[in-house]
């Protein structure tokens, strides 16, 4: 397990994390988002003793990296793929690796196998894609056999395919028992890769909590009202019927209207009762990249001018607090090679979208888009 109590890391004057409390379980993915500049990779390198805390500390099974007995072992990490030696094939490069760690040459072989690249073994890592660059540094990760494994951006630069089989990799790690923590921008990503999410916003904890509870909090259920565009007058008149009963309405960019707290029928009614005619009555619920961009919304450090979400940030309810984590008891195995997607199966299938709850539908100041 890794443990972080109090982490903070100072640049200076630049403050890159604050005060981050959080546990990273094994047996489960654990992705770690955050805007650009948010302070992931600043918490990763801290975790592997790279960069010392200004405050706080970050143990690995209850002890600093540095002073874990053969480290490399314990644990592996990917942090940045281009950190190899280009004149090197790439079974050099492990080689020197698993040198320096006291690893057993055969142990090259058995990675380069796993991450797809025995092919290439023998080729100079410098002429390699960017993908293939990211397979390298994941079966660096992976040479020690160790228990707990980081990965920073692993899918970056990698095709569709590639992006699968690093999700089934992760889970699979995470199946044998291992602890697994992989830091994303993306949350379609980890919402597909991951058990558990900590998100974090300008170096602060923003949310730590599984993907099931993220998905049960923020993928609120709204309906969207159009009356005709030629008479405004019917818009207002139904917005204001619509209030009055107690729905929150707010102006979509389209004309239409954004409508939580109230039922399906119950606007139906309403409209009917107001004389108001519909062009449009539709169920819609949020995204669950919507719901990570609205939690992160305050705290981005870089976003364009033309930032059509800006405004969205919404404040967590009162008193809201993240539940504990449940980390389900899976069997340490043994190593395996990831399964290609079989012939003629769709290898971007997601799973189907998660039901929200009863009481999700509140206000939300938020795009009508289905899926998560
Ligand atoms: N060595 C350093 N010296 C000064 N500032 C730093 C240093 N390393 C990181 N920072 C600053 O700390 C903040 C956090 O950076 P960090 O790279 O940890 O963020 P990140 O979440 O990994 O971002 P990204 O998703 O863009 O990789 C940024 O504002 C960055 O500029």
């Amino acid at each position: 397990m890794i443990e972080a109590v109090g982490l903070t890391k100072r640049y200076g004057a630049k403050t890159a994390v604050y005060n981050l409390s959080f546990q990273v379980r094994p047996g489960a993915v654990t992705g770690f988002l955050g805007p650009n500049g948010a302070g992931k990779s600043t918490t990763m390198r801290m975790v592997l003793g790279l960069d010392r805390p200004t405050e706080g500390r970050v143990t690995i099974g209850g002890l600093p990296y540095r002073q874990l007995p053969n480290a490399p072992r314990q644990v592996g990490a990917l942090l940045d793929a281009k950190a190899v030696h280009g004149g090197r094939t790439a079974r050099n490069h492990l080689l020197s690796l698993a040198q320096l760690a006291g690893i057993p040459a055969r142990r090259v072989d058995e990675v380069l196998g796993v991450v797809g690249l025995h092919d290439v073994a023998k080729r100079r890592s410098g002429g390699f894609s960017l993908g293939m660059g990211q397979r390298l540094g994941i079966a660096a990760a992976l040479l020690g056999d160790p228990q707990v494994l980081l990965f920073d951006e692993p899918v970056n630069g990698l095709d569709p395919e590639g992006i699968l089989w690093v999700r089934n990799l992760m889970k699979q790690l995470a199946a044998e028992g291992r602890t697994v923590f992989v830091s994303s921008h993306l949350m379609s990503e980890m919402a597909l890769t991951a058990d558990h999410l900590i998100v974090i916003g300008r170096g602060q904890l923003m949310a730590d909590m599984s993907v099931q509870d993220f998905i049960a909090h923020n993928s609120a259920s709204f309906a969207r009202v159009r009356t005709p565009e030629t008479e405004p007058q019917q818009r207002e008149k139904l917005s204001a019927a619509l209030s009055e009963a107690g729905g929150q309405v707010m102006p979509e960019q389209d004309g239409a209207l954004r409508v939580t707290g109230l039922a399906l029928p119950r606007i139906s009614d309403l409209a009917h009762e107001a004389d108001v005619r519909l062009w449009e009555l539709s169920p819609h619920q949020a995204s669950l990249e919507e719901a990570y961009m609205r939690m992160t919304q305050g705290a981005v450090d870089y976003r364009s001018t033309e930032d059509q979400k800006a405004g969205l940030m919404q404040p967590q309810p009162p008193g809201y607090a993240p539940p504990q984590p449940q980390i389900p008891d899976v069997p340490q195995q043994g190593w395996y090679a990831p399964p290609p997607p079989a012939p003629g199966e769709n290898p971007y299938a997601t799973a189907p979208p998660a039901t929200p709850p009863a009481d999700a539908a509140h206000t939300d100041q938020i795009k009508p888009e289905d899926s998560r």
